[in-house]
């Protein structure tokens, strides 16, 4: 494997100094309440209106929204959450007799309430509005709260409130960052504490949500978005440039990566990605600019088992392959959060419409968890009972193992049940010593 192409740099923010401003929103919006939240929603997102969306602004945004868009946006909302029923049947409970008279079950329960944040500062983020509310809906949470950035003098954009009416936000605040993210983990302005917070934005958002995990759950915690193609020698050098460019527009630091076996290719690839950048509207093309220039990769290898390697070792958060033998990669890749198999489709597909959740690990996260699912959203908890005659072996292993432990009290529980259950018999319930 060689280097056609290396970063120059590798992912990196001023974290101290974030982790600094956020720390200090949160204890002041923990102390403050409402008042201290509306502080930052007036100081950074010149929003002094009102936090909580009316009935009558949903109905008034509806209005507003095309209806070819919104046509688009209820084709991808049913997408979404087909795939998340789908997803959920998979989902079991179940009860099994593992010893005669000792049944071991397990059950799906979904939290309470989610609070789904929805980023707004630079995109109009519609797709992730879709992709969170829909899927803690489908799980079966019961209180959904969303919130996003106003804009000055508007609000939520109205395609953006369109689509939280339309995926089943109970309730919704028109409030981003921090403060967004504070209110529905602290329960002000009449939502429900969050038991869960999903969603993706800027680093302050991230930040935020890292700090609150253990006070409430958090889908996971994520960096700029990165995306991999592999190419082989059967793939299209156009296709392949445009999807490389696609996802650079996300950001200044958002990594795309080529890995491919075939060097004509790379090279036709490399001279035609700056056009396409150059042909961008602003800020768009300083984004993909700045992205190309100093984070992007390209990979040649000998051949198809090294760039999988090579996948596997990057976990990129989305990977799409351009080469033959589709079924080959989809069996052997193990480190990705969305694979997108072919040229038919493209990242961007699954970012707005197909199906599965884009909400994905990032920063090589892919190497342990998948993206947001209705698996996020349940939890899977356990269950026993027991005959008189399964107690019976399971207090004598009981006892002795407490015993062993020094858990005396433990032992007693065990005991208790042997006396009342079989009191014509004698126990041996101490270890043996030689095993202490
Ligand atoms: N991985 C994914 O699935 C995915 C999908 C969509 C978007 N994203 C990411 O979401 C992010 C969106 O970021 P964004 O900034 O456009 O929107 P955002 O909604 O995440 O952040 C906007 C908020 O940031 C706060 N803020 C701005 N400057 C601040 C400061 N100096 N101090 C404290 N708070 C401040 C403001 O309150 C504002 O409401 C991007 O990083 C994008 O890559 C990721
Ligand atoms: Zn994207």
């Amino acid at each position: 494997m060689k280097y056609l192409k290396k970063a120059a740099r590798t992912a990196e923010t001023d974290q101290a100094d974030v982790h600094a401003a956020v720390t200090q929103m949160l204890a002041a919006i923990e102390t403050g309440g409402e008042e201290a939240a509306r502080r930052y929603a007036r100081e950074l997102d010149r929003w002094d209106g009102d936090i909580v969306v009316s009935h009558e602004a949903r109905k008034a945004a509806a209005a507003l929204v095309p209806e070819q868009l919104k046509a688009d946006i209820r084709f991808a909302h049913d997408n979404v959450r087909r795939f998340a029923e789908a997803q959920r049947a998979t989902a079991t409970d179940i009860a099994v007799e593992i010893l005669p008279g000792l049944t071991l079950g397990q059950k799906q329960i979904p939290v309470s309430a989610a609070g789904c944040y929805v980023p707004g500062g630079r995109y109009s983020h519609v797709a992730s509005a879709i992709m969170t509310i829909t899927t803690a809906k489908v799980a079966g949470v019961s209180h959904i709260a969303a919130c996003s950035p106003p804009r000055p003098g508007v609000g939520i954009p109205p395609a953006i409130l369109y689509t939280m009416d339309l995926c089943g936000a109970d309730v919704i605040l028109n409030m981003g960052g921090v403060q967004g993210v504070a209110a529905i983990a602290n329960g002000l302005f009449g939502v429900k504490k969050a038991d869960i917070l999903v969603g993706p934005g800027n680093q302050y958002v991230a930040e935020a949500k890292r700090i609150l995990f253990g006070q409430v759950g958090i889908d996971m915690v994520a960096g700029p978005t990165d995306s991999m193609v592999i190419a082989d020698v059967t793939a299209d050098a156009e296709f392949v440039a445009s999807d490389l460019v696609g996802q650079a527009e996300h950001g200044w630091n958002s990594p795309v990566w080529l890995v491919t076996s075939d060097e004509n290719l790379a090279k036709r690839v490399m001279a035609r990605v700056p056009d396409l950048i150059e042909g961008l509207p602003a800020p768009n093309r300083d984004s993909a600019r700045a992205a190309w220039a100093d984070f992007a990769e390209v990979i040649l290898c000998d051949d198809a088992e090294e760039m999988a390697a090579v996948a596997d070792d990057y976990a990129p958060e989305h990977l799409h392959v351009q080469a033959s033998d589709l079924d080959w990669w989809l069996q052997r890749l193990r480190a990705y959060g969305s694979l997108f198999l072919g040229e038919e489709t493209t990242v961007a597909f699954g970012d707005k419409t197909s199906g599965p959740n884009h909400v994905l690990p990032t920063s090589r996260a892919a190497r342990y968890t998948g993206g947001l699912s209705v698996h996020k959203f349940l939890k899977t908890v356990t269950w026993q009972r027991a005959t008189r005659a399964a107690a019976r072996p399971l207090a004598e292993a009981t006892a002795r193992i407490s015993r062993l432990e020094g858990m005396e009290g433990h032992a007693r529980t065990a005991d208790i049940r042997l006396a009342r259950f079989f009191p014509d018999e004698v126990f041996e319930l101490k270890p043996a010593t030689d095993e202490s």
